[in-house]
């Protein structure tokens, strides 16, 4: 079998804010992260979901075990590992492709190649027309998909994506899954990608990780064998919306519950 594309052992993370109570966000978190695999973070609100992303991608800090990529320890954010947030975090004041061929700059890549990989980059993503426009000619899902080839354009040997369709409405946020699948077979990255959605969760994920309410622990993890596309109409579809929606709602509440103690 391959090695983990990321491993995390023992993960635990306490948010120590100034003058404020510390927060136990994770606690003994545990996951291997194949090469090429879909792997969807499910979990109530508070769980840790958004704080494990941050700290795969090394922009913050464990405060027990270790984050490992292909058997390197992550200490600090690399291209290797990019994050797509809800909201496209692309520069206003770039067009679409210089914000694809951002990291490319800062990576060394002269300047006509940086052009020529940004507009290939932006044709496979279904925006080869939208180069020279502004984030803000854009629709929301098409500057997710500028974010998506920004990212992409480093090709990152895992994308991790923090609710990226949250803000879409439900037509786009359809088309932008199977948009995200056939980046993701195209591309061969691992993707991690956190949701509230356990529809989002069933269509995409090869693999479920349930959070327990926070500290956010592995509660279960659940593969999800049924053929892409996913069927929606399939009784074992149905069968695996039951199964997430009484997970959580056993940790939803249990965290009233603490909070009522
Ligand atoms: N920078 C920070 N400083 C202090 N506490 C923080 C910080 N970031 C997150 N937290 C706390 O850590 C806990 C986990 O937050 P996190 O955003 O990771 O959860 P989440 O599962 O992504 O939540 P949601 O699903 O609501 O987005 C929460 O209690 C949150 O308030």
């Amino acid at each position: 079998m391959s090695r983990p594309a990321i491993t995390l052992k023992h993960i635990g993370k306490t948010w120590t804010p100034e003058g404020r109570a510390p927060v136990e966000a994770l606690r003994d978190f545990s996951l291997d992260v194949m090469p090429g695999e879909f792997v969807v973070f499910l979990g109530p609100s508070g769980c840790g979901k958004s704080t494990l992303l941050y700290m795969i991608a090394g922009l913050e800090e464990v405060t027990g075990g270790t984050i490992h990529q292909d058997g390197h320890e992550v200490k600090e954010p690399s291209a290797e590992r990019g994050l797509i947030f809800q909201e496209a975090s692309l520069f206003p004041w770039l067009t679409i492709a210089d914000n694809v061929a951002f990291g490319l700059s800062i990576r060394g890549t002269p300047k006509l190649k940086r052009r020529d990989i940004a507009l290939d980059i932006l044709r496979s993503v279904g925006l080869g027309d939208m180069g020279d426009k502004k984030p803000d000619e854009l629709s929301g899902g098409m500057r997710q998909r500028a974010a998506c080839a920004r990212a992409l354009a480093m090709r990152p040997k895992v994308l991790m994506m923090d609710e990226p369709f949250a803000a879409l409405d439900v037509q786009t946020r359809a088309k932008m899954q199977d948009f995200l699948l056939q980046i993701w077979r195209d591309s061969g990255a691992s993707i991690i990608l956190v949701t509230h959605s356990i529809d989002e969760a069933i269509s995409l994920a090869d693999r479920v990780v349930v959070f327990t309410a926070r500290p956010g622990r592995v509660k279960t993890i659940v593969p999800i064998d049924l053929p892409r596309p996913r069927p929606s109409r399939d009784p074992r579809y149905h069968a695996y919306r039951d199964q997430f929606a009484e997970l959580l709602a056993d940790e939803v509440d249990r965290a009233f519950a603490e909070q009522e103690a």
